[in-house]
């Protein structure tokens, strides 16, 4: 058992203006300290009458330049250790929106190297899971979403979610024991790190596709993302199960913000329900003699009720940004931090038997109970002895009766005709010895009578054992049948999971025969032959492919939004680095080839070498020093060798290749993913403040105001960045659109206009997405 509090670190987050003050301190030999110095005046306009000077203890504390690689390091790895030795694990970020949780935990989109916690540890626990060959290792993988206090499986393969809802519901099921199951959430198999990925990114795009404005996915949700370990060694009956759960709460800001009403640095409500619950727990657990803690008061509380407080190891990453601005936010973020450090958790480790193995030993045990059965009831076999049995029977019985050691046994085994035989058969002989009645003249008991009576009370104390044995034999078929259900439950789970994960992993390949076909990514074009797609994430993608139908001019259009997009020039890099990537994996993979070709070369020219040597040895042509060494033999030999090293470390350059380029592929998915959504966006808002300038317009015509100047509509989404397309289609004159506001042929109805009758018409514009169309 191991006994540990939570251990708390600090993350801070990038940020451009330096304007907020804190320190941190990582040499103190208690751990690390973060202090904020709050200027008594602030700019924003209120005065700060507290305190000046607030210092905060973490384990460690990561300053801003601090790198993802550094973060797996010093918090994933150690939790991964104990989870793969058979302790349960648990890392949640907490912190304000935008602090940087999901980058902590997931990783940024962006780059390869942005990869988070969860990634980088699927990557270590599939290299231990290799490099340790004495045990067999089993992962399973869930990932839970809670928003609103409702769970949803993120990782579901039937659905394809447009929103949330689609998603199947999880709920929450207690048994006597007030152990926690989660009804609905699935768990699948993954059999390498390829799997694993692919789930987790499943899993994302689910969460990317089902947001809403109103949940916005990573801000008002929490995920928990759950590998589910079991070790054993082959043909031990034990076996370990942990679980290690990685965790992205929801944004951790209050109602009450610095400056809105003068309060400075006071707790304000949270907006988040159920991060109001899970501060209750802390509170209640950081307490002492406190016997109630409310888990069940949220579902948040509930799944992580092991995580807090119970057996498992957790470890909490507080993310910050350090600009004024959050400041009053950074300082909750380590009040609660601080609180979650006084917490007690008590890891065990989870060892139990398994039960096929458990059922194959009682079947045994079973086979021989009943066997002892067989001989103490005297249960007979149908056939009889034959004469060559009875006479070796006679041969024992008198080879026995012969042989003065009184330690001497008659064997006879477990077969009660063979003992009922030897028994009458020695009764006649002890009769015939014993010539008269049972009672002897001096009144006492004749041997045989003595015999008898001890006989009998044999027999009764055979009758008890024999009710005993039975008794444990209902026992051990009662157990039977109980584990033999369990094990059927379990089979046809794990049959639904493989049957679920075929349905995901079906038309994906492995990227070892892809290499060559990396080469290019082409993006977002419908019917085309997309590598990405068709490798990775194919559940995810089937969303993708199954979304409307685009005419040409919404795919123009598309494309112009695309090249607008905010994500464009990252996607554009990455393909490039995608491309950089996979030549070299090709140029590696020739490499490889070469290598595996000159080294078959060398071990042939070492062969003939040796059956050149060996023939001069028969005939003796040998003299006596190049019978010890052979220079070219030993060249050979150190030749084959360098060559294996180069191989091995091409192999291994390869290997760390393939992952990177599969990361890619996932960012570049995502990326597709995302764009589209934010076109369907922006193309509905669009065409409903077409319609909406089109109505005022009809207004303006029969109120006689026509032809006036354009205006704009509403400013487009933030964020969306299409300033071009976004004009172009507000500068629509849609007084003259036949078909004002239906989304599906907006750009056919463009097409439509005759050029001459639209003096004021931006045309550069318009040509963007209308080819062939061209101004006077
Ligand atoms: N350490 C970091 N280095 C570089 N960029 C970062 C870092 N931390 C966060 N970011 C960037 O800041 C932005 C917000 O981060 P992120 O989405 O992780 O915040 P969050 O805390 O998860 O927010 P939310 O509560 O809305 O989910 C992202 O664009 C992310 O890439």
């Amino acid at each position: 058992m191991v006994k540990q509090t939570i251990q708390i670190f600090g993350r801070i987050k990038p940020t451009k203006k330096t304007t907020a003050v804190y320190s941190v301190d990582n040499e103190e030999q208690t751990g690390a300290s973060l202090e904020f110095v709050v200027p008594r005046d602030l700019a924003d306009g209120f005065v700060n009458n507290k305190r000046e000077c607030y210092k905060f203890r973490f384990q460690k504390v990561f300053d801003q330049a601090v790198k993802q690689e550094e973060i797996f390091q010093n918090i994933a790895k150690p939790v991964a250790d104990s989870v793969l030795a058979g302790y349960n694990g648990t890392i949640f970020a907490y912190g304000q929106t935008g602090s940087g949780k999901t980058f902590t935990i997931t990783g940024g989109a962006e780059h390869y190297s942005d990869r988070g916690i969860i990634p980088r540890t699927l990557s270590y626990l599939y290299e231990c899971f290799s490099q340790d060959s004495s045990m067999i290792y089993t992962t399973h993988i869930s990932y839970l979403e809670i928003y609103n206090e409702m769970g949803y499986d993120l990782l579901d393969s039937r659905h394809e979610a447009s929103r949330l809802e689609d998603l199947p519901r999880v709920t929450i099921m207690e048994d006597p024991d007030q152990n926690i199951h989660l009804r609905n959430l699935s768990l699948q198999q993954s059999a390498n790190e390829e799997e694993a990925l692919n789930l987790l990114f499943l899993g994302d795009t689910n969460r990317m596709i089902a947001e809403t404005p109103m949940n916005q996915a990573s801000t008002r949700s929490h995920c928990i993302f759950t590998v589910h370990l079991c070790r054993r060694e082959p043909g031990s009956a034990t076996l370990r199960r942990s679980k290690l759960h990685l965790v992205d709460l929801a944004g951790s800001d209050r109602v009450s913000k610095t400056g809105l009403n003068g309060q400075l640095l006071t707790e304000a409500k949270y907006i988040n329900l159920s991060l109001h619950f899970l501060e209750q727990v802390i509170i209640a657990l950081s307490e002492k003699n406190r016997s109630h803690i409310p888990y069940r008061n949220s579902m948040l509380t509930s799944v992580l009720r092991d995580s807090l407080g119970g057996n498992c190891r957790t470890t909490m990453i507080a993310t910050m940004a350090v600009d004024k601005r959050n400041l009053d936010e950074s300082i909750s973020t380590c009040r609660f931090a601080q609180r979650v450090a006084l917490i007690k958790n008590e890891a065990i480790l989870n060892e139990e038997l398994d039960p096929a193995l458990l059922i194959a030993r009682l079947k045994r045990e079973i086979q021989l109970l009943k066997e002892e059965l067989a001989m103490v009831t005297g249960e007979q076999r149908d056939d009889k002895l034959t004469v060559e049995e009875i006479q070796k029977l006679e041969e024992l019985v008198k080879a026995f009766l012969d042989d003065p050691d009184p330690g001497m046994t008659l064997s006879l085994g477990p077969d009660m005709r063979k003992l009922q035989y030897c028994f009458s058969l020695l009764k006649m002989m002890i009769l015939d010895k014993q010539s008269g009645g049972n009672k002897r003249n001096d009144g006492q008991e004749s041997p045989a009578a003595t015999k008898r009576e001890e006989v009998t009370q044999d027999s009764h104390h055979s009758a008890a054992q024999v009710t005993k044995l039975k008794e444990m034999l209902t026992q051990r078929d009662n157990e039977i049948s109980i584990l033999v259900k369990m094990l059927k439950k379990e089979k046809k789970r794990a049959q639904d999971a493989a049957a679920q994960l075929a349905k995901i992993t079906s038309g994906q390949s492995l990227t070892s025969q892809s290499a060559s076909s990396l080469s290019t990514v082409p993006l977002l074009r419908e019917g085309s032959t997309d590598t990405v797609s068709s490798n990775h994430g194919g559940r995810a993608m089937q969303y993708m492919k199954r979304g409307p139908q685009l005419s040409m001019g919404k795919q123009e259009a598309f494309e112009t939004f695309m090249r607008d997009h905010e994500d464009y020039l990252t996607i554009e890099d990455n393909k490039n680095l995608l491309k950089q990537r996979a030549a070299e994996a090709r140029r590696l993979g020739e490499q490889l080839n070469e290598a595996r070709n000159r080294i078959n070369e060398l071990k042939k020219e070492l062969e003939m070498r040796r059956r050149q040597r060996a023939a001069h040895g028969v005939l003796g042509n040998y003299t006596e020093s190049e019978k010890e060494v052979d220079s070219v033999e030993e060249n050979l030999c150190k030749n084959i060798e360098q060559e294996k090293k180069a191989y091995k470390s091409t192999i291994v350059r390869l290997k760390a290749l393939r992952t990177e380029i599969e990361h890619l592929q996932l960012l570049l998915e995502r990326a597709k993913v995302k764009l589209q959504r934010d076109f369907h966006k922006w193309w509905s808002q669009e065409a409903s403040s077409a319609q909406e300038s089109d109505s005022e317009s009809t207004a303006r015509c029969h109120t006689g105001s026509q032809g006036g100047t354009l205006q704009p509509s509403s400013p487009s989404t933030p964020g969306f960045g299409a300033p071009g397309l976004s004009s172009t289609v507000r500068d629509y004159p849609a007084s003259q659109n036949p078909n004002p506001g239906c989304s599906t042929s907006f750009i056919q109805d463009l097409r439509s206009f005759s050029p001459k009758s639209i003096p004021p018409l931006p045309a550069d514009r318009v040509a963007r997405f209308v080819p062939g169309w061209e101004s006077d």
